[in-house]
Parts: structure tokens; sequence; C-alpha cells
């Protein structure tokens, strides 16, 4: 099985003080994270945080306004986006939608539908298909190309709880026959795979990050899902204290204003973000030290689009 190494990492993208501006307002700011062969890395926040944002940095459709990403060449992409622009009046089979932008051989097909669980769909409407048999088809298509990295954009939107139980499953198998990396986008800020390496959690800029496995061995946690569960999905709750304004000054819950979040500041996160997470009553924390890794410090306000030949090159 291919599991994440530190010593043979291979980095197949890394994103480091991005940040994308439109209409003079920060998306995201600051963000360093990169994603490296066989790894998960799973970006929750909530609507609005600029998930899709960073993702889209990552693949090289969005370019930063400031920092840099850097990505292997030749890098292939399998995107699954949250919403695909379907006429949903026309009707569409499982096997057309395979090959609606890139042509693809039948036994291509056939394996990719073999390998997401629905080769006895390819015939089937896409209409018809169930909220999971649908997250399939779209799963399917992206891993037919073969990517190196694949980006899934909430890939259990609209799926029941065993039904995303089976998708994650399904992720992770993909991750571990392929070898890919797998960068997840979630809104759900209490619900990521166990099997993430590493969750960042966004709110215009990086909150935190850290693994799952503390909150999954939380009481909390394994009596809100059970064991079984808990081998699949981990809570990872996490509590935003503070907002970024427009302007890019930070609105804190006790209503002031300043121009920067700083973990001395008073208002940012408070202790008990720090130290295990399992061993705390009440809501659960991703355990994290503040620091150059945290994101907390706005980033520096002078930035390069530092890779942007490359940008343009993968794109
Ligand atoms: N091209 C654009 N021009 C202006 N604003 C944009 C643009 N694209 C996104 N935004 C805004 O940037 C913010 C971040 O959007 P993004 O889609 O990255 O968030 P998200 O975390 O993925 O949200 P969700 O969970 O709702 O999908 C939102 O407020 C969105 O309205």
């Amino acid at each position: 099985m291919l599991q994440s190494n530190v010593q043979s990492r291979q980095e197949l993208v890394s994103l480091a003080a991005a940040g994308v501006r439109r209409k003079g307002r920060w998306l995201v700011r600051g963000v360093d994270l990169s994603i490296a062969r066989g790894e998960i890395v799973t970006l929750i926040g909530p609507n609005g945080s600029g998930k899709s944002t960073t993702a889209k940095m990552a693949i090289g459709v969005t370019r930063p306004d400031e920092g840099g990403v850097t990505r292997i060449p030749g890098l292939r992409v399998g995107y699954v986006p949250q919403k695909l622009a379907i006429d949903w009046t026309m009707p569409l089979t499982v096997e057309r939608l395979m090959t609606l932008t890139t042509s693809l051989r039948e036994r291509e097909i056939e394996a990719a539908l073999e390998a997401t669980g629905i080769r006895h769909l390819a015939r089937a409407e896409v209409q018809h298909l169930s909220g999971g048999e649908f997250q399939r088809a779209l799963m399917a298509r992206a891993i037919a190309r073969k990517p190196d990295l694949l980006v899934l954009d909430e890939p259990v939107q609209g799926v029941d709880f065993s039904g995303e139980i089976a998708l994650y499953e399904l992720i992770k198998t993909i991750r571990n026959t392929t070898g890919c990396g797998i960068l997840l986008i979630s809104h759900d800020l209490h619900v990521v795979m166990a099997e993430t390496d590493t969750v960042v959690c966004l709110n215009g800029h990086v909150c935190c990050r850290g693994t799952p496995e503390a909150v999954s061995r939380s009481p909390e946690y394994l009596r809100l899902f059970g064991t079984r569960a808990s081998q699949t999905l981990a809570v990872y709750s996490h509590h935003h204290d503070h907002t970024h304004l427009p302007d890019g000054r930070v609105l804190h819950a006790d209503g002031s204003v300043t121009d920067h979040c700083h973990p001395a500041d008073g208002h940012h996160h408070g202790d008990a973000h720090h130290g295990d997470a399992g061993s705390r009553p009440g809501p659960m924390r991703i355990p994290h030290a503040h620091g150059p890794d945290c994101g907390c410090e706005p980033p520096a306000t002078a930035g390069t689009s530092g890779d942007e030949t490359q940008e343009r090159r993968d794109a």
C-alpha cells in the first residue's frame, strides 16, 4: 500500500504565501501548502473562506496575485468541480459524460467505471443517478485521465452518511492503487477522512492545520459515529473567532477591529487550541503551535507571482 513518507516525499504542487485579490479584496491570502504523491490534503473552512480559490491556484486555473505556486512539469490533474455545467434536459449517458471533453478508449472508460464501482451504470442516464452514483461518475471521469493529482471539490455533497463512508473508502482506494496526490475540499467543518495526511483550515487565510488522528480518538466523536466510522472519518471541529474585512483588517469576536490577527493580541485562538485534542471536554481542536506554519500572521504585503512561467506551461 502506498503511504505518504516524509523521506521520499515527492511534491506535486506547492503554494508559498499565495493569495488572490479580486475587486480590491483578498479572497484568500498567505496560503502555504503542498501536496505530494500518495498524500491526501483536505481543505476545510466555512462557505466563502477561499477553498475553491486555493484549489484553483494549485492546479493553475487561477494565478496568484502574490506569492507563488510550483508544480512538477507536466502535472496531470483530475478535477471534480463542485458544480458541473450540464444541460439536464438533454439525455446524457454515463459513458458519454466520460468523453465530453476528452477522447478515451473503451477499455479506459470501462476500467475507470470498474474502479469506481459503477460499470453497470455505463449506459444509465446521468439525470437518473443518485447523488452518490453521480459523484462516482465524476470521479471515474477524473481518474480515467490517470492524474498525478486528483482535486475533489465537495465530493460528498448530496450524499447520505453511509454513502459518504463509501465514497471516502473509494477515495482511499484510488490513492492506494494509483499513488496520486489528492486535494479534497469540504465545507463540512466536522468531518474529514481519517486517511487525510494534513487538514488545512481556511478562513481567508490558513487558520490552522494538523492531522485528524487526535480528534478521531476522542470519546465525543466515537459516541457520535461509532468505532466503525472512526476508521473512515474523523471529526475536525474548528472555531473561528475572527473574520477578515474586505480592506484586510480583522474583526474579532469581541467587536474590536485590528490590522492583523496575532496570537499575542488576546483576540485570536485561545490556549484551548494547543494541547491534546482528545483529552479536553467541549469542542475538539486540532492542536497546533502558532508560528510561521500557523498562518495566523498576515503574509508579507509585497509578493511576486514567482512561478508564472511554470504556471503558464502547466495550465
Ligand atoms: N472571480 C471572483 N471575483 C470576485 N469574488 C470572487 C471570485 N471568485 C470567488 N469570489 C469570492 O471569493 C470568496 C471565496 O470563494 P471560494 O469559492 O474560494 O470559497 P469556498 O471556501 O470554496 O466557498 P464554498 O464552501 O461556499 O464553496 C467568496 O466570497 C466568493 O464570493
